[in-house]
């Protein structure tokens, strides 16, 4: 797996809106900049449009309006060049192929070398020593959605856009791929979207936090998170990270007052 020497793109959202036929609203107009190598969370309500946001970006549903641009070409143009790798919710693992077959099969569709060593150790990574061989019906929710995200960062993308990757995963499992995933992707010059439910993920993984409101879609906050790296699970107890933990919440409730206010728009 050799490494991408192209720099982590820049994603310009303009105007960026989804409206599903019927005529729900799941997007506002949205004007939104991530910036290269930078990583990213979308947190917000359950249903307010993280998702439709993060599948506009990654150029899998067409917007109602606006664009989306990665370093100023269309998401498609980054997708049949292999350097945009999604993880999401569902893992979506070929029931047929082991978990190095799945990584195997992503490597060669994105025309990478296989490494079975650096295979390996990625399986390792995230927690599936000894589980290379097995097929996905024989692993946990978790574990298949950690052999997704293995699957995600073999192919070494430029862009890396994350759905609610950790879902299934146990609490220390989870804690312990928030501390060494941002590093791997650092390592590598990634540009990283992630959404999650979890505000102390968000703060913990990311270098900026969007808080988005109840659908559809706003931007209600734009939180940098400035903290060092490397970070770990107990950092999460100092002060400045329970400070900006409470910005996010707060932006969560005023998101939400906005929605529910008299003065809400429809
Ligand atoms: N393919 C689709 N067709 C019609 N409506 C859809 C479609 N996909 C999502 N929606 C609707 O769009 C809204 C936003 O959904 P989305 O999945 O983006 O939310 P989310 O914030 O990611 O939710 P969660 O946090 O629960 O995963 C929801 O009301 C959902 O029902």
């Amino acid at each position: 797996m050799a490494a991408d020497r192209t720099p982590p793109p820049r994603i310009v959202c303009a105007g960026l809106a989804k409206t599903w036929e019927g005529g729900l609203a799941a997007l506002r107009p949205t004007n939104l900049t991530f910036e290269a190598g930078q990583t990213t969370a979308l947190v917000g309500p359950s249903g307010c449009g993280k998702s439709t946001l993060l599948r506009m970006i990654a150029g899998l549903e067409t917007p109602s309006a606006g664009t989306v641009l990665i370093d100023g070409q269309p998401p498609a143009q980054l997708l049949r060049a292999a350097g945009l790798s999604v993880a999401f919710q569902d893992p979506s693992l070929l029931p047929w192929r082991t978990v190095r077959g799945n990584i195997e099969l992503a490597l060669s569709l994105a025309r990478r070398p296989v490494d079975r060593q650096a295979i390996d150790d990625l399986i390792a990574m995230v927690g599936l020593a000894g589980f290379a061989d097995t097929r996905p019906a024989e692993l946990s929710g978790g574990m298949r959605q950690r052999a997704a995200i293995a699957r995600a960062l073999a192919t070494e993308p430029r862009l890396l856009l994350l759905d609610e990757p950790f879902g299934a995963v146990d609490e220390i499992t989870r804690q312990q791929l928030a501390e060494d995933l941002p590093g791997l992707w650092e390592a590598r010059g990634t540009t990283t979207i992630l959404v999650t439910h979890s505000v102390t993920e968000a703060v913990m993984l990311s270098d900026r936090v969007i808080v988005l409101s109840p659908r559809p879609a706003e931007v209600v906050a734009d939180i940098a998170i400035p903290l060092p790296r490397p970070r770990f699970a107990q950092d999460a107890r100092s002060a400045e990270f329970g400070q900006l933990a409470d910005q996010v919440v707060a932006a969560l409730s005023l998101g939400r007052a906005r929605h529910d206010g008299p003065l809400a728009a429809q």
